[in-house]
């Protein structure tokens, strides 16, 4: 006899007894508590007349009775709606603010899913007043300097000292959504880039930014960014270089253990991902303040309900022949075709470009291209110029491209839990589709 399978308990405490938010309901806008009447018209000029589970679960840990006393680890499906699940809550806060400084950062592992994470901002955020920034080497460091940091107007016939000019130079943006890489070159070389007055930190697709280093930000964001209040931290000043005038950014006071009941402050964190890491030694790097676990359900996979997954096992030599016909029969369906690496990717598009007879559009989408020509080539797919896309799923993970109907993985990815998160992100739209693997 079979033994059932243990389930395995998770080792962090505060990660066994979460939030299910799958017994929330969605919410019409007008029934939620607190809602901005201005973020509610912006939420319905996108089309957006009520909130998802999820959103309203991080809602009520938020603006709700949970008042962000908890640092929040969400833990959702792909397409669940994380992304405006802890937008709105950061616009809603920010909106009343009156002096305007970097608050909230949003850090992603890709320039392509901060741009699209930069999307939904820009489109709540104006609404209250608020700006939004990216960080991700789109463009040049001046040019993204120029957008992120205001200089003070200088009268004519004055001399001024450089060294007084530096502490004016002010935040042009309240949010920044970064990628690491940038964020980094920002903090270490950018006059009056500062985040002395940041009150809110996610961390979004939270496992892929664990698993890899990346220039130690977080270390030096967590650094930066570990109190202002000089009674408390007397190190603090150190940290931080610059002040907005007489400025000081006061953050949201909690009550830590080990601080025999004074409270301090400290940085609002909010974790994202659809494969929340269980590891200890990992999410003890995010430093979180009593975390509230939010997630969906028992299963840490969730497979969209009308998936067909199938599986092709051939020789390795004919793979590519097998790729081919297979997109032959798929016809004009939209595609996406993972590989496993950027080089792979380039030598498997320019083979399948040289079937003439195939009658369809393939086009690759690769990290070695130019951010234009990779949004050009996204922007064709979407309309539905191009029918096919080869990628690495580690630069489409995430991405929300509507209509996609087949998602084929020509190389397995090497970490099994983003076998789910690649393929499922792009088909969220979809009400039906299929996955194929082929595995030689
Ligand atoms: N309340 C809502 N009503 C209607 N559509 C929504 C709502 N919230 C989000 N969406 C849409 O659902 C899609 C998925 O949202 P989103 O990209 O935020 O999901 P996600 O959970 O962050 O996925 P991923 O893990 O891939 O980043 C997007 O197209 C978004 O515009």
């Amino acid at each position: 006899m079979v033994e059932p399978k243990q389930k395995s308990v998770p080792v962090l405490p505060w990660m066994r007894s979460p939030i299910d938010v799958s017994l929330f309901e969605e919410c019409p806008l007008n029934l939620l508590p607190c809602l901005d009447s201005r973020l509610e018209e912006a939420l319905q000029n996108m089309g957006i007349s009520s909130l998802f589970p999820v959103q309203v679960a991080v809602w009520q840990e938020t603006i709700g009775p949970g008042a962000f006393e908890r640092d929040l680890c969400i833990n959702s499906p792909t397409g669940s709606g994380k992304t405006l699940a802890y937008a709105l809550p950061i616009v809603q806060m920010l909106s009343t603010r009156s002096v305007k400084c970097l608050r909230a950062l949003v850090v992603l592992p890709t320039r392509d899913l901060a741009l699209q994470v930069k999307e939904v901002f820009a489109a709540i955020a104006p609404a209250v007043g608020l700006s939004v920034g990216l960080a991700v080497g789109q463009s040049s460091i001046a040019d993204e300097i120029s957008e992120l940091i205001r200089k003070p107007k200088l009268q004519a016939g004055i001399s001024y000292d450089p060294e007084d000019l530096m502490p004016r130079l002010q935040s042009s943006v309240d949010i920044l959504v970064a990628t690491p890489g940038r964020l980094m070159d920002h903090i270490n070389t950018t006059k009056g880039f500062t985040l002395e007055h940041l009150c809110y930190l996610v961390v979004d697709e939270t496992d892929r930014l664990l698993r890899e280093a990346y220039q130690s930000w977080l270390p030096t964001v967590l650094q930066l960014t570990c109190s202002n209040d000089e009674s408390l931290f007397p190190c603090a000043k150190t940290c931080l270089p610059y002040t907005v005038g007489s400025l000081k950014t006061i953050r949201r006071y909690g009550v830590e253990r080990g601080f025999k009941g004074k409270s301090y402050p400290r940085l609002v964190k909010m974790v994202l991902s659809a494969t929340l890491t269980q590891d200890p030694s990992k999410l003890v790097q995010l430093d979180l303040h009593h975390p509230l676990l939010l997630t969906s359900g028992q299963r840490r996979y969730m497979l969209p309900e009308k998936l067909e997954s199938y599986k092709l096992i051939c020789e390795s030599k004919l793979k590519p022949l097998y790729l081919v016909a297979l997109l032959q029969n798929l016809g004009r369906e939209k595609c996406i075709v993972f590989t496993s690496s950027v080089d792979s990717t380039h030598r498997l598009c320019t083979l399948l470009n040289f079937f003439g007879d195939l009658q369809i559009k393939i086009k690759e989408y690769s990290s070695l291209q130019r951010q234009s020509v990779r949004s050009k080539t996204l922007k064709a797919f979407r309309e539905g110029k191009i029918q096919v896309l080869v990628s690495s799923d580690a630069l489409t993970r995430g991405m929300d491209v509507e209509g996609v109907r087949n998602i084929i993985n020509y190389d397995m990815p090497g970490i099994h839990k983003d076998i789910h998160s690649s393929g499922w992100s792009n088909c969220k739209s979809r009400p039906d589709w299929a996955m194929l693997h082929i595995a030689a």
